[in-house]
């Protein structure tokens, strides 16, 4: 479970969150939803401790990733849009190396690496090098390195962007058995397809401030709008940041 309590940070002259505070709990997939330049990432990243905070309070399953770093990441999976791959290396040697550096066992490696390349299809460039991978191939190494060491908690960022329709049902369904497993899913997103089809659960964020958290359901019922994106929409007072 992350729970998170009036988060702050700024950049220079730049007021990144300005009181971020939700709960996510395990067995949801939670969608983190706003316009460009909202905070999400920010966010993300301060979550995982590669960013510190001004203000306010985090928990990662009781830990707090400011004072516990190692603890915290050992139970998080996450995606950025800085997929980080090493041209020389092939897929599985990539993959390998993560599994090592989480202290995972040889036999746990290679058994892991054969799960998730079944759950996210990567057959053909298990043993390619990842040189002049495409942005959807180099998405799908990314997420497999996240679901390596079986993370209880996921912060995923845009998470679909750049995979063809095939791969993004792929995910869609490994997540979905994620979450029935017990993890704790946060999903940050433009795309409100994934959001009715995945999510238990949306946090809206504004100008680096939480502006609602509920149910898909809720959000309409609390904005007296039946349809989710013209919600969003409502509760943002814009019409940036959405993908159809
Ligand atoms: N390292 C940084 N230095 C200066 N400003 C930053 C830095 N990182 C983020 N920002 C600013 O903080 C704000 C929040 O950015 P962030 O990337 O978290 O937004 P986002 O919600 O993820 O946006 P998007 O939907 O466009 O990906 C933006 O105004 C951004 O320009």
């Amino acid at each position: 479970m992350i729970h998170v309590e009036d988060i702050h940070k700024r950049f220079g002259a730049v007021q990144a969150l300005a009181g971020v505070g939700f709960t996510a709990r395990d067995g949801q997939a939670t969608a983190l939803l706003g316009p460009n330049g909202a905070g999400k990432t920010t966010l993300l990243r301060t979550l995982v401790g590669l960013l510190q905070r001004d203000r306010g309070a985090v928990s990662i399953d009781g830990i707090d990733p400011a004072t516990d770093p190692m603890g915290a990441r050992r139970s998080i999976g996450l995606l950025t849009d800085q997929f980080g791959l090493y041209d020389r290396l092939s897929t599985r040697e990539y993959l390998t190396y993560f599994g090592q550096i989480n202290s995972m066992g040889k036999a746990a490696i290679a058994r892991r690496i054969g799960e998730v390349c079944e759950l996210l299809d990567l057959g053909d460039i298990l043993d390619r090098s990842t040189k002049g991978f495409s942005q959807g191939q180099r998405m799908k190494v990314a997420m497999a390195r996240t679901l390596l060491h079986r993370p209880r908690n996921l912060l995923l960022d845009e998470p679909t962007r750049g995979l063809d329709v095939m791969s993004t049902r792929a995910l869609r369904r490994a997540l979905a058995a994620l979450r029935s497993e017990g993890c704790c899913i946060i999903l940050a997103t433009h795309v409100m397809q994934e959001v009715t089809q995945l999510c238990d659960d949306v946090i809206v964020i504004a100008k680096g401030q939480t502006v609602a958290q509920g149910s898909p359901q809720d959000l309409c019922r609390q904005t007296g709008i039946a349809n989710l994106e013209d919600a969003f929409v409502h509760l943002v007072g814009t019409e940036e940041g959405i993908a159809a």
